[in-house]
């Protein structure tokens, strides 16, 4: 096994600038799939945190009931529709993304099964998992061969002892996770404190964050700015790294104004362009 620290240095490595003559088209389009009736707040997080992540454009593809909420909390997405109302149902969409992530408050209704099947049957972007898409995929272990190369997992310790089983120390859930990634050809995002990414036999342990991001929608807000990253062209690898480093840092940042209690996810939003800051323009 590999082990490496993502710190300033390791980021600087793979830290993109922006290309004066840029434009939207070319700065990629991430599409946030996910919320259900109340949890559209999710999906709102998700994808106000990959727009301030750096990707050109954003789509939302959300059940009706959340439509007015996305618009008129984050007028610059795009929002698309499942035909149900309070949940999703079948994942149909015209757009070409750069990258998807999949589901933050999604549910795990029979019909979101089914649709989120569908999905990986035909899909051909670059993917995050994150949250109930997970759970679902616990559920269905089948699928997981469904999955590309690379594709990224974002489990918190709950989501990941449903796809992996339990575990009875650190060392032996390393194990779990490695073999896991292995089999699979997975990125996984093992998140906690502190987060590990995992791919195959290199394990990167981020160096940023603190218990401020103990808060609802935090890994909801890593979604998107992973995404974000991805769309981006960076290689899964990096938009993790990348993405999970940024993440820990607005926190790091934030941390002497708003204090551990006050800190909420609209705060790591809030310091996403301070955190890029560091690292460039
Ligand atoms: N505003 C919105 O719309 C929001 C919507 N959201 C959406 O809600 C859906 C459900 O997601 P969820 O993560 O709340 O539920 P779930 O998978 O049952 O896990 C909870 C259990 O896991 C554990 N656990 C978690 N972290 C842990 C840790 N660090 N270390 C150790 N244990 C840890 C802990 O278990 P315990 O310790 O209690 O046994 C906890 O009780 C999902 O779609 C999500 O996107 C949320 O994002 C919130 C904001
Ligand atoms: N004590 C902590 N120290 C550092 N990071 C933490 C801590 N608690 C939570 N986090 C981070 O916050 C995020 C929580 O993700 P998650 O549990 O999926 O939240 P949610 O589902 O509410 O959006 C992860 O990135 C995790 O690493
Ligand atoms: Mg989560």
């Amino acid at each position: 096994m590999i082990a490496i620290t993502i710190d300033k240095a390791e980021v600087s490595k793979i830290y993109k600038s922006i290309d004066k003559y840029t434009h939207k088209g070319i700065q990629g389009h991430a599409l946030l799939i996910g919320g259900s009736y109340g949890k559209i707040g999710s999906i709102c997080l998700s994808s106000k945190a990959a727009l301030k992540t750096g990707c050109g454009l954003v789509t939302a593809f959300i059940p009706k009931c959340g439509y007015d909420i996305v618009q008129i909390s984050i007028p610059e997405v795009m929002v698309l529709t499942d035909e149900k109302d309070e949940l999703i149902s079948n994942i149909n969409f015209e757009i070409i993304p750069q990258a998807i992530g999949i589901g933050p408050g999604i549910g795990q209704e029979l019909p979101t099964q089914k649709a989120f099947n569908e999905f990986l049957k035909t899909n051909i972007s670059p993917v995050v998992i994150d949250a109930d898409a997970l759970n679902i995929l616990s559920l269905n272990k089948s699928w997981l061969k469904l999955l590309h190369p690379k594709t990224i997992l974002t489990p918190h310790p709950k989501e990941l002892e449903r796809l992996i089983g339990k575990w009875s120390s650190d060392d032996e859930k390393m194990e779990k996770v490695i073999a896991f990634s292995k089999e699979y050809d997975l990125v996984i995002v093992m998140k906690g404190a502190p987060t590990h990414i995992i791919d195959g036999g290199i394990v990167y342990q981020n160096s940023t964050g603190n218990a401020a991001l103990a808060t609802a929608g935090s890994g909801d807000v890593l979604t998107g700015m992973i995404t974000s990253l991805l769309a981006q062209s960076y290689e899964p690898i990096n938009a993790a790294i990348l993405g999970v480093y940024l993440h820990g840092l607005t926190a790091d940042i934030a941390l002497p104004t708003t204090g551990y209690q006050s800190f909420i996810a609209s705060d790591i939003i809030e310091n996403i362009g301070k955190a890029h800051l560091t690292l460039g323009n």
